[in-house]
């Protein structure tokens, strides 16, 4: 694929990486109008986005200076976009992309201008983040005295939920200018959170919902601050945009709302597993009303087989009765079934049974341990125990990449740029065959140095200068390391090398409280674990980045995600304890889960996990799909 420096010109542009793009997504790309485009599971959302990245900064639809802002809900979604569209742009394109979360978002604003918030409402500069429980909600609330008469009484505050509490009291509604005399006993006890926050004199501690209030407010009352982001961006994407809280959109409504920011989201309110965390009803309603967006369906799916498919459309149909049914683009691969769910007596003959069938599949279709994945609902851990041992005799290692690497998860870490930096670079000095690593980690230099094109002479001085990298390198890490502190050494040394302070420019996430520093320790931490698994640097750089494991994840984690076999471990009412508590959003998450897959899905069941009778729904969708239930072990 050529990554054009140049500007091309619009009419001449077309999809990069991929054959064609379907009309209505094609009309997307080349909008210049606010647009919503709701579509199922692997219409190409992201895909979208990341081609509508490529048109903007190739064709200079996105004019220098400006900038395109994406905003996702998490971390890896975030550098998945920013991935798919380095991958699609040359680096001085993509380079005018920041992608990141709505918490990363919100939290820069604080960071630079939550000093300029109403005396009333602003924070210590040195604030620290704290993630409240719904345990803690209701410990504060236990442990205020008795409110003032004329407002109310104790018993009325023990009688707020703690739920409700978050949701109503305390971020229901944008912050006040001045803060308001509260009229009853929830509404003081919300002031006393946040009074109690804003005002110790020790630490001050702030919550992520608290710093995208705090953000909005800030910029409602900052028309300089707010104008200057605003002009600084001309197009935003919203990706995952089912998701969004309130929070978030007052703040992107706060922004941009009647700014010349071209808007376009993209979600699927089938995939809306974030209640919990406060998503909201109809995000796109809001949109639509209020920005006057477009909606725009997209009608294929480019994921999976027309069977799985046709199974997925009798999911969606449970969670939305006007779903329509998508065109799968993709042909079957396998023989024998496309889904059925695998009866078994015990979790060790549920992991034997399944180690060998992923082994025989990889076989008959020539595939590699990442084109499975073992999805379970939670405690991935507890999975992991039994089914690591079943697979390594085999001779599969499995991967829990929900596992914690210090203070990230797994996960998390092998999405992050400063990773892929840092495994780059020793990839380039300890290979053979350098060619790919030597001109990737030229143009990042070239990029975070900010060299144009045609500053031969710059180019050639950077050349020697990874020369001298390679060569010290070699010289100072011949074999993988056998510490941590030589791993601390050998990152910091990259980090070095690669310069501090263009990482810093280049991606602000890393400018965010700790977390250059939590990220870099979880890079020695994985290096350090990896090396000790390897006797040469291409096997530890294999091991690190899991080039060679089965993936094992929860739900959650496999948003966004594709593989061409879902295994589920686990489908009974102890993994879905939960179930009867929000059926919408447990089903969503069922959803999510079977159409992570392109050409089959497996269910687990096993007995001594818990019944089935809580989930009965489920399996009665899976049975009017025409999916069995086989008795395997
Ligand atoms: N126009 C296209 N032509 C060919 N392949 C495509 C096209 N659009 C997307 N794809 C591929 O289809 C798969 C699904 O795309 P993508 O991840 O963007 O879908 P999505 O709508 O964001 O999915 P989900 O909501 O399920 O996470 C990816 O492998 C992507 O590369």
């Amino acid at each position: 694929m050529s990554l054009h420096r140049r500007r091309i010109r619009a009419e001449e542009w077309s999809p990069v990486g991929i054959e064609s793009l379907e009309d209505n997504a094609f009309d997307v790309v080349r909008s210049v109008d606010h647009r919503s485009v709701i579509a199922g599971p692997g219409a190409g959302k992201t895909e979208l986005l990341a081609q509508r990245a490529a048109y903007l900064l190739q064709t200079g639809e996105a004019p220098r200076p400006q900038r395109i802002l994406a905003i996702s809900f998490k971390r890896d979604a975030a550098a998945n976009l920013a991935s798919r569209v380095r991958k699609r742009c040359h680096p001085r394109h993509a380079a005018r992309l920041d992608s990141m979360t709505f918490d990363a978002f919100a939290k820069s604003i604080v960071d630079r201008f939550g000093q300029a918030l109403p005396e009333a409402w602003r924070p210590r500069p040195d604030y620290q983040i704290f993630f409240p429980t719904e345990g803690q909600y209701r410990d504060f609330l236990g442990s205020l005295e008795t409110p003032p008469t004329q407002i109310g009484t104790r018993a009325q505050i023990m009688a707020v939920k703690a739920k409700d509490f978050e949701r109503k009291h305390l971020f229901g509604a944008p912050l006040p200018e001045v803060p308001q005399p509260p009229k009853d006993a929830a509404q003081w006890a919300a002031d006393r959170y946040w009074r109690t926050s804003l005002e110790s004199t020790r630490d001050s501690f702030l919550s992520f919902p608290m710093i995208g209030r705090l953000a909005e407010l800030v910029l409602r009352v900052n028309h300089v601050a707010r104008k200057a982001l605003a002009l600084t961006y001309s197009h935003l994407f919203l990706d995952e945009f089912q998701d969004t809280t309130q929070i978030q959109y007052d703040l992107v409504r706060t922004i941009f709302l009647g700014t010349a920011t071209i808007v376009t989201a993209v979600g699927d309110n089938k995939q809306q597993i974030m209640r919990w965390a406060m998503a909201m009803d109809d995000p796109f309603g809001a949109l639509e009303r209020e920005f006057g967006a477009k909606r725009t369906p997209l009608l294929n799916n480019y994921r999976s087989s027309p069977e799985l498919v046709r199974i997925q459309h009798v999911l969606a149909q449970a969670l939305d009765a006007q779903a329509v049914a998508p065109v799968s683009k993709t042909q079957a691969k396998v023989s024998g079934g496309s889904c059925a769910v695998w009866d078994f007596s015990t979790p060790v003959v549920e992991a034997q049974t399944l180690a060998a069938f992923v082994v025989s599949q990889m076989k008959e279709f020539s595939l590699g341990p990442r084109d499975f994945v073992l999805l379970v609902r939670q405690r991935a851990v507890d999975y992991a125990n039994v089914l690591a041992p079943a697979l390594a005799s085999y001779g599969v290692q499995l991967r829990n990449e929900a596992a914690a690497v210090g203070e990230v998860t797994l996960q998390e870490l092998l999405a992050e740029d400063l990773s892929e930096m840092v495994i780059g670079f020793i990839r380039l000095a300890t290979s053979i065959r350098a060619g790919r690593y030597w001109s990737e980690c030229q143009d990042t230099l070239a990029t975070l140095r900010g060299f144009s094109v045609d500053d031969d002479a710059s180019w050639v001085r950077l050349s020697r200068e990874l020369n001298t990298f390679c060569t010290d390198f070699r010289q100072n890490y011949p074999k993988p390391v056998n510490d941590l502190s030589a791993a601390s050494a050998l990152v910091a040394g990259v980090i070095g090398f690669v310069g501090l302070n263009a990482i810093l420019a280049a991606f602000p996430a890393y400018r965010q409280g700790d977390w250059l520093a939590k990220v870099t320790d979880a890079i020695a931490l994985h290096i350090r674990a990896s090396c000790a698994m390897a006797s040469d640097w291409a096997t530890a750089l294999d091991v690190y980045e899991g080039v060679n494991a089965l993936p094992l994840m929860t739900i959650h984690k496999s948003k966004g995600l594709e593989y061409h076999t879902v295994i589920f471990v686990g489908l009974d009412d102890g993994a879905w304890w939960s179930f009867s508590q929000d059926q919408i959003e447990a089903t969503a998450g069922f959803f999510v889960a079977f159409t992570r897959a392109k050409q089959r899905v497996l269910f687990t069941y096993c007995p001594t996990r818990g019944a089935r009778k809580n989930i009965a729904t489920l399996y009665e969708l899976l049975k009017l799909a025409g999916v069995s239930v086989l008795r395997v072990g």
